[in-house]
């Protein structure tokens, strides 16, 4: 065994280091410290001073083991003889030593062996507890370090956000600012324009003075010059007939006046001088090209376009083919390109009102309605509202606790209407909650709500969708009441609903406003009856009428096609009365009333205005929103009803199409002022604001933009729906549509624009608006010439000797004759010559001669005036 410290032989033995050193000291062993080392005899020492002290027979260890140590040392002893001669001799003298040692004995060998093994045991236990330890430790200071580096990581990773999200607000910050300084770049360029429209408007102030009073000046020539007139007359002899007079004076023998014709100078008279001299002639007005204005069908023949304008079928083919289209007299133009043709040739033209089937119809049956007999019919209803604040719930409780006529044990219908009795009069209730059934019958063209009924919880206040019933009813045109719910509930705040809506323009009329606010709660009744009141009063204002006794129309409501009986419409009835056994026509379906059904399920003889009912016996399904109307004739029904389903489809897309924003430019002309609807969502409410202010800005005396719903947050459905029943652009800010709202976008083929750039937006349409006032033609004269003297040639017609007075005469440009300053003729030359030879153009002090096609009866004196017409964009100022 190899010797150990003090403290190890302590560890081994489960002592403290203490208590062994004075057990060591004790037995006369001597440890200063934990460290010193101890032999094995110490150990041996030790131990048997410890089974001494502890009363166990003390076994000698010495002697035991006898071991005999022999040590040989060898000296030489040198001796003198004493014989007279000394002699030395050495002897060898060898000492031999013993020592004997004694030795532990066998068995104590064994035990001494056996503890020495268990010493070794412990301490290989405590050495690879020591290892153990030390790779606990290592295994700790592993994790400590990995733990460290993984702080580390995040304390970076962190740090990464942190520098991001800097950026993203140092980013944000300067596209405020870019907003700010686009915003201000917008308010200049509005206070220039503004600017520049005042100076306009006063130039133009201006330049009608200017005009008016050569008008004037006009005007008492002609009126002195008629006077010198009457007193030749009176002057010259009398005697000469009255037709004679008549034909000197330049009227036809038809007693009609001949345009711009001085006596004596028509063509017939043409043997007479061609050069009196006189300045005299017999028109009193400036003869300015006849406008037309010409009503356009869906398609008209060349041969016929040229007639509605009184030209010949050549000019309208040679305007075509200039535009690049080849046709014949008798081919077909669609609408869009005779308008073009008529505007071309400086008429105005109109897209002809088309009458369908259905409308002939309608017409006939509207001859038999006497408004005279109209009575007051009930209200129609529409609950609009956010989800969850209880517009299904308000719809049941009426529905439940109101609808008269219920037989004993009868079940109430959803026919997707229903109306009630109270005591001030029947209310209509559409039963489909929301705003995608308005809009969709908004979107066919359908207005079948007399009143919004919008409900707003008392406990959660104005929510998006209650904004969107806002501006459904605000776009419709139709009157709202707010039935605020929930005021059972401790949390309803009744105020803050009213302020909410303050905010969004519905102002209560305990307010100072003009809407109706009514407490309710659809799960006690409170306040149901107030609310029903508050429907009446509100349709007594509007004074709603419908002729009861005369033949039905009205509007569906609600289709289905069930297996048993067919196709189902819930229709409504907003005049006349129908009958059982009535032959309707609806849209694209026409058919026979088999069966007309009540909210109750009642079999019903009739409905009358306002009333809802079922309709069995169709030929088809119709679409909610179609309107219906009762046709006495199968055969017309029919006809009606296959025009219809072609017309459908076109104008579906045409409509589509014209709310696109690059397609607005076709509307121009159209209308007397045209409407640019918008509908804009953004990412804050700043935004919303800025663009609202911003778009809407750009409306002028030509265009009205207008944004009919503006919000924060992504673009859904519903206000695809909106977009769609209105007719407008959705414009996005920094939002995107849902997926819903994409498809349905898609589907109907509005137009989305995003922008993340407020400018951008605001350019853009502004770029658009610009684009749908189109050009003006505007006129510059280019040159005059006078004429000196007139010629006739056989070769060359009539010509007229002029001097080009200002600027240039072209060939090729359009001319008028002058006289007297008042415009006699328009038209193009026919040659413009210098000598001998054609010229493409004559400047200012040179003689020319000129001859005018289509006309001959220029005179001198008369001033011929070269003009250019420049097409001129219009812009917004
Ligand atoms: N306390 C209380 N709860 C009501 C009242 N009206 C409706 N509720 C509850 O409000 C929840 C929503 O009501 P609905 O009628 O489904 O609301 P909604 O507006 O039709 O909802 P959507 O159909 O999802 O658009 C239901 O749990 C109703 O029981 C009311 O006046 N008072």
């Amino acid at each position: 065994m190899s010797d150990v410290t003090v403290k190890q032989l302590a560890d081994v033995l489960g002592i403290t280091a203490e208590k062994l050193m004075e057990q060591l000291s004790s037995a006369g062993i001597p440890a200063k410290s934990e460290d010193d080392t101890i032999s094995n005899e110490s150990k041996v020492k030790l131990l048997e001073f410890l089974r001494g002290s502890h009363g166990k027979e003390k076994k000698s260890l010495s002697p035991r083991k006898k071991v005999v140590l022999k040590r040989k040392s060898k000296e030489v002893l040198r001796v003198t003889s004493g014989s007279g001669v000394a002699k030395t001799k050495n002897i060898n003298i060898e000492v031999k030593k013993k020592k004997v040692v004694t030795g532990p004995s066998q068995s104590e060998m064994a035990e001494i062996e056996k503890e020495r093994l268990e010493a070794q045991k412990a301490l290989d236990d405590r050495k690879a507890q020591l290892a153990a330890e030390e790779q606990a430790k290592k295994e700790a200071e592993d994790r400590l370090k990995n733990q460290q580096i993984e702080e580390q990581q995040k304390a970076e990773e962190e740090k990464a956000k942190a520098d991001a999200e800097r950026e993203a607000l140092e980013k944000e910050q300067k596209e405020l600012q870019e907003q700010d300084e686009a915003q201000q770049k917008l308010a200049e360029e509005q206070a220039r324009l503004e600017k520049l429209k005042a100076e306009t408007v006063s130039k133009e102030e201006e330049r009608k003075k200017r005009h008016e009073d050569l008008v004037n000046q006009q005007v008492q020539k002609a009126i002195s010059e008629r006077a010198n007139r009457k007193k030749k007359e009176q002057a010259q002899p009398a005697g000469r007939g009255r037709g004679k007079t008549d034909r000197d004076a330049g009227k036809t023998r038809y007693g009609r006046k001949q345009l711009h014709v001085q006596p004596g100078q028509n063509r017939g008279d043409r043997r007479r001088h061609v050069s009196s001299g006189s300045s005299e002639h017999g028109f009193q007005k400036p003869a300015a090209p006849v406008v037309k204005t010409v009503a356009i069908p869906e398609n008209i023949t060349v041969s016929d376009l040229a007639k509605e304008l009184s030209i010949k079928a050549a000019d309208v083919i040679k305007v075509l083919m200039n535009m690049g289209m080849m046709v014949t007299i008798n081919q077909p133009l669609d609408q869009d390109t005779a308008i073009l043709v008529v505007e071309e040739l400086g008429h105005k033209a109109e897209e002809a009102v088309v009458q369908t089937k259905a409308d002939i119809l309608k017409e006939e049956s509207q001859k038999e309605v006497d408004e005279e007999n109209a009575e007051i019919r009930p209200p129609v209803v529409t609950v609009m509202g956010h989800v969850d604040h209880g517009k299904t719930s308000l719809l049941d409780y009426i529905r439940e606790t109101k609808v008269t006529d219920k037989e004993a044990g009868g079940i109430t219908q959803h026919i997707g209407a229903y109306h009630v009795e109270t005591e001030k009069g029947v209310i209509s209730f559409i039963d489909t909650p929301g705003h995608a059934a308005f809009t969709a019958m908004r979107a066919r063209g359908a207005q079948v709500t007399d009143i919004v009924i919008l409900v707003v919880a008392a406990n959660d206040g104005v929510m998006p969708q209650t904004k969107e019933g806002i501006e459904h009813a605000k776009a419709a045109g139709v009157p709202m009441i707010v039935a605020v719910n929930k005021v059972d509930l401790q949390e309803a705040n009744v105020d803050k609903v009213k302020q909410d809506l303050a905010a969004h323009e519905v102002v209560p009329e305990d307010w100072g406003g003009d809407v109706q606010f009514i407490e309710v709660s659809a799960l006690t009744g409170q306040g149901i009856d107030n609310l029903l009141d508050a429907i009446s009063l509100q349709a007594e204002v509007m004074e709603l009428k419908a002729v009861k006794d005369s033949s039905a129309s009205g509007i569906v409501v609600e289709s289905s096609l069930d297996k048993g009986r067919g196709p189902v419409a819930t229709v409504l009835v907003k005049n006349g009365t129908l009958k059982k056994g009535d032959m309707i026509l609806c849209g694209e379906q026409f058919g026979r009333i088999r069966s007309l059904i009540d909210e109750n399920g009642a079999e019903i003889e009739s409905a009358g205005p306002s009333i809802p009912a079922v309709v069995l016996g169709l030929s088809g399904v119709p679409i909610a929103g179609d309107e219906f109307l009762v046709v006495k004739n199968k055969k017309h029904a029919r006809e009606a009803a296959q025009e219809h389903r072609e017309r459908e489809r076109e104008t579906r897309l045409k409509r589509q199409q014209a709310a696109k924003l690059e397609n607005l430019m076709s509307q121009m002309g159209k209308e007397a002022k045209l409407n640019v609807n918008l509908l804009v969502k953004a990412d804050v409410q700043g935004s919303v604001e800025a663009l609202r202010e911003s778009l809407e800005s750009i409306s002028n005396d030509e265009v009205d933009v207008k944004v009919i719903s503006a919000g924060v947050g992504g673009i859904t459905n519903a206000d695809a729906q909106l977009a769609a029943a209105s007719s407008a652009i959705i414009i996005g800010f920094n939002v995107r549509a849902d997926k819903a709202a994409r498809e349905f976008i898609k589907e109907s083929d509005l137009d989305l624009h995003y922008f993340s750039i407020i400018y951008e937006a605001i350019d853009q349409v502004k770029q658009s608006v610009t684009g749908i006032l189109g050009t003006e033609v505007r006129e510059e004269i280019i040159g005059i010439a006078d004429v000196k003297d007139v010629f006739r040639s056989s070769k060359f017609g009539t010509i007229a000797g002029c001097l080009v007075s200002e600027g240039v005469v072209k060939r090729d440009n359009p001319i008028r004759v002058l006289r007297d300053n008042v415009v006699i003729f328009e038209g193009e030359l026919e040659s413009l010559r210098r000598h001998k030879d054609d010229v493409n153009e004559v400047r200012s002090g040179t003689e020319c001669g000129i001859g005018v096609k289509q006309y001959k009866d220029v005179q001198p004196g008369d001033q011929i005036e070269c003009f250019e017409r420049i097409e001129v964009q219009k812009t917004l100022d």
